[in-house]
């Protein structure tokens, strides 16, 4: 484009300078030289753009398409999504179009199921206290603590692997910087795996960020989970194809973890972890919980799904994955693999690889009050910024322990996560030895539960967790689901102000803590949402009696016959 043509410059009438600029110009050596440059300028043009698109991503956030992403879904999950379509366009389709259990915990005031307790254990005995038991499991894959090896990791806090044949994952790493000199983390991403405790962490760290008026990446349109059981796409997140959030500082709802896909929303020095629990007591709380999907709605125990898993389980049945290695699945692997399996190794080896390579810390939920510690040290914060009521926890009466027979099934079942709960919790003592020391744990463990005792004593009116029906006010009360009874909190009531709110947050369960910040993140969509849903509110109850009126009358004609 820049040459011109040889006869142009030949007839033009040229002074001396232009004339050798025409030479220069014409001459094929230096045609070459100014094709060369031409061409640097555009590679380094085009590297420019590429660049600036990319920091857009994770700061401007530009705008994404659905469409790809619809055409994966199943057809019974697709309804689901439709309310993605439009991000500012408010196609709140309340309720009707959700998964189980979002839709289920929308209904916040259902009537609490009682569930009796056969169909919960085939056989009462079979029950004694969990915790206990998987508290001591869990200690006997802890490393000696003896074991001076860990010793050699002062000053960073390496991941160490047990794997076979593979070698440590020491690219995460912590920096132990003493707590007086560090900077407080502000972005975060919490894995949020199911049954794991992850609704009080979810609290703490809402609290933190609401009191620091920090942006959270919450599920778009009101949801209260990021499309879980999807995977992970950046358009899930309110404010991202809009634009209107310019920077996100937590993640932390429900979701299927693809980290390519959450390293767009986030900044990159993004501080990432999560929680696992022991596989035969989370599976046992799930039980209960999701005691109406498919999979476990016809079992009439645990232990019986364990021992016919052929016909009760079907993998492409919705919500299937609750009832199958579900931490694997959370950190978005491939679920359906059993012990014995031919693959089993190398898949275990994969998964706790690419967990050692995009998470910083993994916490362990038998392990509380030692894990929000290990927490506090990692993100820099302070003690009462990991401070917590338990959140999310039933009543005796549903909680059970299983026999050690039906335990060891589970952790054939759950395979996966059995090996890499074990995996985990051996490098979550290591992280302790490397970074604070068993006993200067010991004593930040005490003080963390006085303060507890202390805030407990200050805002809680019957000293603990009670029964939900107890819960006097209604909008404190928690979400209850299957067959499990979650309890709640009551507040003392001569609390000041202040006081009063900050005990308030402690208490607040997931979902109405969730939508509270989503009002405040983005208050015009809120109200516009809730304007919609009122509206919605006469057909959804046509719907809801008419569906009740069906159930009771084809229930009655098949007693006739
Ligand atoms: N602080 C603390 N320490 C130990 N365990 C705790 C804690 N907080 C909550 N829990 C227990 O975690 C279970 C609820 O987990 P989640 O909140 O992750 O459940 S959910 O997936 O969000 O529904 C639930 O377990 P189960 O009671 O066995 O069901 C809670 O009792």
């Amino acid at each position: 484009m820049l040459f011109l043509p040889r006869r142009w410059t030949r007839d033009q009438p040229l002074s001396s300078a232009t004339s050798s600029v025409r030479k220069w110009l014409t001459s094929r050596r230096h045609s070459l030289w100014i094709l060369l440059i031409l061409l640097v300028v555009s590679v380094a043009i085009q590297t420019f753009v590429v660049r600036q698109t990319r920091n857009d991503r994770l700061t401007g956030l530009p705008r994404l398409r659905f469409s790809v992403f619809k055409q994966k879904l199943l057809p019974t999950q697709q309804s689901a999504l439709v309310v993605l379509k439009s991000e500012s366009s408010l196609a709140v389709q309340q309720d009707t179009t959700y998964t189980e259990r979002t839709a289920g915990r929308n209904h916040q005031n259902e009537e609490y199921e009682k569930p009796s307790d056969d169909s919960l254990s085939g056989g009462r005995n079979e029950f004694n206290h969990g915790d206990t038991r998987s508290r001591e499991e869990a200690r006997k894959v802890l490393p000696n603590p003896e074991n001076k090896a860990s010793a050699a990791l002062q000053g960073s806090l390496v991941l160490r692997s047990t794997r076979t044949g593979l070698s440590p994952g020491t690219d995460r790493k912590l920096v132990n910087i003493p707590l007086a000199t560090c900077q407080p983390k502000s972005h975060i991403v919490f894995l949020k795996t199911h049954k794991t405790a992850s609704s009080t962490i979810l609290n703490i760290l809402y609290r933190y960020g609401e009191s620091r008026n920090l942006t959270f990446a919450l599920p778009l349109n009101k949801h209260s989970q990021l499309f879980y059981p999807y995977h992970f796409a950046p358009y899930f997140v309110e404010g991202y194809s809009s634009r209107s959030v310019r920077e996100f500082h937590i993640m932390c709802n429900h979701m299927r973890f693809n980290k390519a896909e959450v390293a767009k929303v986030m900044p990159e020095d993004t501080f990432y972890f999560s929680i696992l629990r022991h596989p035969v007591d989370m599976m046992e709380s799930i039980f209960i919980y999701f005691k109406s999907i498919a999979a476990f709605h016809q079992a009439p125990s645990l232990n019986e799904f364990l021992d016919n898993s052929e016909k009760y389980y079907n993998s492409s049945a919705v919500n299937s994955h609750y009832a199958h290695n579900v931490l694997a699945f959370d950190f978005g692997f491939e679920n359906n693999i059993v012990a014995g399996n031919a693959d089993i190794e190398k898949r275990v080896n994969k998964a706790i690889a690419a967990i050692e390579k995009n998470f910083h810390l993994i916490l362990i939920s038998e392990y509380f009050d030692e894990s929000m510690i290990l927490l506090k040290h990692a993100l820099c914060w302070s003690l009462s910024d990991v401070v917590s009521f338990r959140l999310n926890s039933r009543s005796e009466r549903t909680r059970h322990t299983l026999s050690a027979n039906t335990a060891e099934k589970i952790k054939r079942w759950n395979a996966l996560d059995w090996r890499i709960y074990l995996h985990f919790n051996t490098t979550f003592w290591q992280n302790v030895d490397a970074l604070i020391g068993q006993e200067k744990m010991k004593t930040e463990v005490s003080e963390l539960r006085k303060l507890q005792a202390r805030m407990a004593n200050t805002c809680l009116k019957d000293g603990g967790a009670v029964h939900p029906s107890q819960v006097k006010d209604t909008r404190l009360k928690p979400f209850q689901y299957g067959a499990a009874v979650i309890q709640g909190y009551n507040l003392k009531t001569d609390l000041d102000p202040q006081t009063k709110t900050k005990c308030q947050r402690l208490i607040t369960p997931e979902l109405q803590y969730t939508d509270l910040l989503y009002t405040k993140q983005f208050p015009l969509l809120a109200a516009k949402h809730s304007q919609a849903k009122k509206k919605a509110a006469p057909q959804r109850q046509r719907l809801e009696t008419s569906a009740k009126t069906e159930k009771r009358t084809n229930r009655l004609s098949n007693s006739k016959h």
